[in-house]
């Protein structure tokens, strides 16, 4: 598997919100990747799951958010977990921009693993 062959670079604006309340934002979700490398300026929206709860993913100047994506989770069988995220509508008067580049696996139209007591069975994409 050539895990780093396939990338897409998302560019994504998130203008202010003018009612927050009403908006669904990026609804929780894991993603399809191996790897997400993401950077995000300073505004903030992004949340974990973490022990049931959503918790904020302060943004810091200069590093990139990195997400375990289903593909590792499938062939780290489960020990790295493809991790649920969202972002909140943008509160902010500033908008918010991030750009995700995404990792796939190519070469191949189905994975699995080869361990004995895989938790998977095969994904075809
Ligand atoms: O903009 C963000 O902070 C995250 C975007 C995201 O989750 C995605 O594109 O899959
Ligand atoms: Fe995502």
């Amino acid at each position: 598997m050539r895990c780093t062959e396939s990338r897409i670079l998302l560019g994504q604006f998130y203008p202010y919100c003018p009612q927050p309340d009403l908006t669904a934002g990026i609804v929780p979700h894991t993603d399809h990747t191996l790897l997400t490398v993401m950077v995000q300026d300073q505004i903030g929206g992004l949340q974990v799951k973490r022990e049931n709860k959503w918790v904020n993913v302060v943004p810091v100047e200069g590093a990139v958010t990195v997400n375990v994506g289903d593909f590792f989770q499938i062939i780290s069988n489960d020990k790295y977990k493809s991790v649920e995220h969202r972002v909140l509508p943008n509160r902010s008067m500033e908008s918010r921009i991030s750009v995700p580049l995404l990792f796939h696996p190519a070469g191949a139209n189905s994975y699995g693993r080869r361990q004995n007591a895989n938790l998977f069975s095969r994904v075809e994409r």
